[in-house]
């Protein structure tokens, strides 16, 4: 990869930019003040006139030390803008980006010091090199002497479970081991706060879970900073403590994944009954807002999902009572993290608009 424009101003430890400064030993979760990261009405337009597109549209947001943000939205959506903003590679047309309290405006050596970011997966290693090669490699270029934290990256190897290949050469391992070797190379300096871009894409369930393991662990006993931008949402509800979604450049949505599902306008009911033909479907069509029907031979058992929260749902239960229907099984469906996101985006989460 090419270095990036903010590694070559003296900008945070883009993989393979150069960095000065101290190893930092990992934040205390506990001192929540400044927060890791701030950003304060953020706006970046790309191109003039007609054409142009604002990306990023008067964006603010703050990530505490210690959490775990994942960062959402359809694609174009303005994610990759509003990382890059935060991490000087793109320099926003408005507002500021502070960084445990430096603004980067008064100098980016200092406010990048303790920062790392993974943005292109597995291809910023260096293949030839051993797994351990590259994790002292990284570790040098941040600024930290590699034999001052070999058993940093010791464990790292084991919780990542690359310790058996830590001296073969990346080049040979398979790519959800090299994914793990990129992530492990991020955090091989002792960075405090890192941006991680897709970093499970393509791993197979088993590596997904050990590294999803590891972000957990990271920001939890050693107070790792973790901003995670994602299109899958099983990552980002078992991982972030926090979820911001963006739609076309501004924020939709922040808020905790419990508070996001637990949306009372979101309550749906399924219930299921022999009973349930056409034309009770066509009776509660009438009256409320039908989400599901699973009716006919293929089905394993007729049902109907309705969305009905509060009183809506003694509505509903005295329409099929209404109409004869006895009732064998009810309950709610857990709305999933996507419902709240093609909610709230009109997206779904590979960019396409939302179903009719
Ligand atoms: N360098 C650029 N020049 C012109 N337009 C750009 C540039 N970078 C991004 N854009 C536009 O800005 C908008 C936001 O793009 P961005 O890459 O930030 O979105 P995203 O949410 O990261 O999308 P994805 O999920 O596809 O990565 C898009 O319309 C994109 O085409």
């Amino acid at each position: 990869m090419a270095r990036s424009a903010a590694s070559d101003r003296g900008g945070p430890r883009e993989r393979d930019g150069a960095r000065s400064g101290d190893a930092p030993s990992g934040g205390d979760p506990a001192d929540a003040s400044p927060p890791a990261l701030a950003i304060e009405g953020v706006s970046k337009r790309f191109g003039d006139g007609d054409d142009s597109v604002l990306a990023v549209d008067d964006v603010s947001l703050a990530v505490e030390r210690g959490s775990i943000v994942g960062l959402l939205g359809p694609n174009g959506a303005g994610k990759t803008t509003l990382i890059k903003c935060a991490l000087g590679i793109v320099l926003p047309d408005a507002g500021s980006v502070r960084v445990f309290g430096t603004d980067v405006g008064d100098g980016r050596r200092a406010a990048y010091a303790d920062v790392d970011a993974m943005l292109e997966g597995a291809r910023n290693d260096y293949w030839r090199l051993t797994v351990r090669e590259n994790l002292r490699y990284f570790a040098t270029i941040a600024g930290v002497d590699p034999d001052s934290v070999r058993a940093r990256h010791d464990r790292l190897l084991d919780r990542l479970e690359l310790t058996e290949k830590a001296d073969t050469p990346v080049r040979e391992l398979s790519r959800g081991m090299k994914q793990k070797v990129s992530l492990a190379s991020v955090l091989a300096g002792g960075a405090e706060l890192v941006f991680l871009d897709e970093p499970t894409l393509g791993l197979d369930v088993e590596s997904s879970r050990t590294l999803r393991r590891e972000l957990r662990r990271l920001a939890r006993e050693e107070g790792l900073t973790i901003v995670l931008s994602s299109h899958d949402m099983g990552v980002i509800e078992d991982v972030c403590d926090r979820v911001v979604m963006m739609a076309n450049g501004r924020i939709v949505a922040d808020d905790t994944v419990a508070a996001l599902l637990s949306g009372t306008d979101r309550d749906v009911i399924r219930v299921v009954s022999a009973d349930i033909d056409d034309a009770v479907v066509a009776t509660l069509r009438d009256r409320f807002d039908v989400r599901a029907v699973e009716t006919g031979p293929g089905a394993d058992a007729a049902s109907v999902e309705v969305a009905a929260a509060g009183d809506a749902l003694y509505d509903l239960m005295d329409a099929l009572r209404e109409a004869g229907v006895t009732v064998e099984d009810v309950r709610t469906v857990r709305p999933e993290l996507e419902d709240v996101f093609v909610d709230l985006t009109g997206m779904e989460p590979d960019g396409r608009g939302k179903a009719p």
